[in-house]
């Protein structure tokens, strides 16, 4: 069941018309539904049932305070790369001590807040980390949970610019050099070693690599189960691809059974998931209205009001996103069309070659919008950020107000 679904011709969110919306807030807006967002996290929790488990919702997919208060109620824990990552879990009513943080490279003071609030883990990329985390701590006479992240070589066979779990990539620590590096932090007197970790890319649509990283991961456990070290956990990270235009990602029960499989005599280690797209994005669509119809050299183009400042995936890695018209119920001749955006920019494309029923003024979602969407937007061009909308069965709740012209040059200041 999906629920951006026409009902009478419009479509709608849940069972709010995104027309209405549209007239309400203005565009361009994002809208979110809570029973989608709900459902993807509950797949997922119920799928690890049978194992020892963790949810981690990645916030970096979308971080609107609404969104992580509906997946804290639901008990969520959550994976976090910042500092203001953290903030905002706090804020919207995470729980600290339900939270992993990622990234190659915390800040000291990052790391002085995560450890005031007693988050579950750093996940850990180096040994220079190792160094600055347990320094911090010795400060603060406390000891500081941590897990590795193992860069375990495995091909994730995603977009380049998306795929973290290769040799040359930035991320995490060789496999080869692992148990030296466990070895290393166990030396370091105010750390305390919990888990292990990897994350090998984004928008994975195979099942292979994560079984390949898994197997990879539990070799090394082993090895230290030899030297003494036990872990309590073992982080696989996020990555399970979505459905944008054809891509049939793996099953949900199939992907948590293979783990399970490899984890079956294991059930001392405590299985975390860092979803991020696999939750979000198909929990939200972007909103827009056509602003003009125009006749190129050699295509049609629909000038609509959101840009690549708004949804950045098409102009950056050419990522397809399913464009559709709020109203089907037109008098519009479909065309073929590349949609594009205000923005000074040829890059400047929410999609290309559309074949939509469109004239100015009518209104058209882009789909699969919910994650890495309004995270990435920016004020290019001097625009303001669109609002936020999350739907709850018949009723909208504005999450975001639109960035007004004030807000755009929020702390600047001239010259006295
Ligand atoms: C460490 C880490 N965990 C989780 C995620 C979430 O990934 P995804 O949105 O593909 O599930 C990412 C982003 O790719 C990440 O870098
Ligand atoms: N921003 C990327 C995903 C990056 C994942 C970051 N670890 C996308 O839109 O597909």
């Amino acid at each position: 069941m999906d629920f951006f679904d026409y009902k009478r011709d419009v479509l709608h969110a849940e069972d709010v018309s995104l027309h209405a919306i549209a007239e309400t807030y203005g565009t361009p807006t994002y809208v979110y539904s809570r029973a989608t967002l709900e459902r993807h996290w509950q797949a997922f929790d119920n799928a690890l049932s049978h194992h020892a488990h963790l949810i981690c919702y990645a916030v970096k997919a979308n971080s609107n305070l609404a969104v992580l208060n509906v997946l804290a109620r639901l008990g969520s824990g959550f994976d976090i790369v910042s500092g203001g990552e953290l903030a905002r879990v706090i804020k919207a009513g995470g729980d600290p001590s339900k939270v992993v943080f990622s990234g190659v490279a915390k800040r000291e003071d990052e790391i002085r807040y995560a450890l005031e609030n007693k988050i579950m883990c750093f996940n850990v990329e180096s040994h220079a980390e190792l160094d600055r985390i347990n320094k911090v701590a010795e400060e603060m006479g406390v000891v500081a949970p941590i897990s590795l992240r193992i860069n375990p070589d495995v091909d994730a066979k995603t977009h380049p610019y998306i795929s973290t779990g290769l040799k040359s990539n930035k991320f995490g620590i060789a496999a080869e050099q692992a148990l030296a590096s466990y070895r290393y932090a166990h030396s370091l007197s105010n750390l305390d070693i919990q888990g292990m970790d990897c994350h090998i890319g984004s928008q994975l649509t195979d099942l292979a690599p994560f079984e390949d990283a898994l197997d990879k991961l539990l070799v090394l456990v082993d090895a230290l189960e030899k030297e003494g070290i036990s872990l309590t956990h073992l982080d696989l990270g996020g990555g399970l691809g979505v459905t944008y235009q054809n891509e049939t990602p793996p099953d949900l029960e199939e992907y948590a059974a293979r783990l399970g499989r490899k984890l079956a005599d294991r059930q001392h280690l405590k299985l975390i998931l860092e979803p991020g797209r696999a939750i979000a994005a198909n929990a939200g669509i972007l909103l827009s209205k056509v602003e003009f119809i125009k006749q190129g050299e050699e295509q049609h183009f629909a000038i609509v009001d959101a840009g690549m400042n708004d949804l950045l995936r098409p102009a950056l890695y050419s990522a397809w996103q399913n464009i559709i018209p709020v109203d089907r119920n037109t008098e519009a001749t479909p065309h073929l069309y590349d949609v594009v955006g205000p923005v000074c920019e040829t890059g400047d494309f929410l999609g290309k070659e559309r074949t939509l029923p469109i004239q100015p003024n009518d209104y058209i979602a882009v789909r699969s919008a919910g994650a890495y969407g309004f995270v990435m937007a920016s004020n290019y061009n001097s625009r303001c950020k669109p609002a936020e909308i999350m739907v709850d069965g018949a009723n909208h709740h504005q999450v975001r107000a639109r960035e007004t012209l004030e807000d755009l040059w929020l702390g600047e200041s001239v010259l006295p």
